[in-house]
């Protein structure tokens, strides 16, 4: 974010000997880089390590906290997550976020570290909620943007949102997430902004899968990362593991592998009638 001044008390650091200085780390790789930032250089000193980043580890399933507590143990950690466009926090416009933590002494500590005048944490004790909203939002995101560019129309949209929320739901609870987590911030109010908005990486990519461009062309042209794309795979394999049907981000997955969209909209619309 050219011209965007980082306020003084942030240190941006990618030599983690300086990590040493920090009263506390937020960690903001890529979700499939994290477990290799915490492992390799970085010292561990034992401060709170909050947690940035929105996915689930390829291979393990593996939640990021999950991942931090076997790369850095013994440091404390918080998950940080929410609606929360970077450019939009950064230049002072109105936030409210999640801050989970196990201990919630913590997480009330790091709330009064962070909180700005505009910038408001809700603290939680529900880690596992927190980080499954924020990662199976971008998949369900990469939907929407799929709707849009298809130029599927508002209704359908409208009830992506909704039956993506029930699996966001039903993949939550079945990890040990709590419903009102889940119908928190970080979950259906992250769901609601990166649904809505050209901003969100996820919702562009799906609009430039809804207009018929692949997948690979797409990620090759983007200088930032789209997480819903690496997470959507491992969703998929995650909620097979735990008997949870998923069926929107299975379409995902498979406009990612190259199907055609209409095909993948055409199947997930003939699937037998069922409850809500
Ligand atoms: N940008 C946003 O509005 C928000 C982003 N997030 C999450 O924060 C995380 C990072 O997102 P952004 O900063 O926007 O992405 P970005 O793509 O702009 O930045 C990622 C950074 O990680 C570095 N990086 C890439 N591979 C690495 C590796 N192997 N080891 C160490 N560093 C590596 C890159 O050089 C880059 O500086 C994602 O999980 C995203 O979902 C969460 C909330 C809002
Ligand atoms: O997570 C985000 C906002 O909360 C950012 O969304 P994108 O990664 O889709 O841009």
């Amino acid at each position: 974010m050219p011209g965007v001044a980082l306020s003084p008390s942030i240190i941006a650091v990618s030599d983690m000997s300086w990590v040493g200085e920090a009263s506390a780390v937020l960690v903001v790789t890529p979700a499939q880089f994290m477990r290799g930032a915490l492992t390799s250089d970085m010292p561990k000193h034992g401060q709170p390590l909050i947690l940035c980043s929105k996915g689930i580890e390829a291979g393990s399933h593996l939640l990021l906290h999950e991942v931090a507590a076997e790369a850095n143990a013994g440091s404390p950690i918080a998950v940080l997550s929410g609606p929360t466009f970077a450019h939009e926090v950064a230049t002072g416009l109105p936030t409210a976020v999640t801050l989970a933590a196990e201990d919630e002494g913590l997480a009330n500590e790091l709330a009064k570290l962070i909180a700005r005048p505009t910038l408001r944490p809700y603290v939680s004790n529900d880690l596992i909620g927190a980080e499954i909203g924020g990662a199976v939002k971008n998949v369900l995101a990469i939907a929407c943007g799929v709707v849009e560019g298809a130029g599927l129309g508002q209704n359908a949209r409208a009830a992506l949102i909704a039956r993506g929320f029930a699996e966001m739901t039903r993949f939550g609870l079945a990890r040990g997430a709590r419903a009102e987590t889940l119908s928190g911030l970080s979950g259906l109010g992250d769901l609601v902004l990166t649904c809505s908005s050209t901003s969100s990486r996820n919702f562009s990519l799906g609009m430039g899968l809804g207009q018929g461009k692949r997948a690979a062309d797409l990620l090759a042209d983007r200088l930032t990362v789209a997480e819903g794309a690496f997470t959507a795979p491992v969703l998929r394999e995650a909620a097979a593991a735990a008997g949870v049907a998923m069926p929107v981000v299975e379409a995902v997955c498979d406009l990612l592998d190259g199907r055609d969209v209409g095909s993948v909209i055409e199947a997930l619309l003939a699937r037998p009638l069922t409850r809500e």
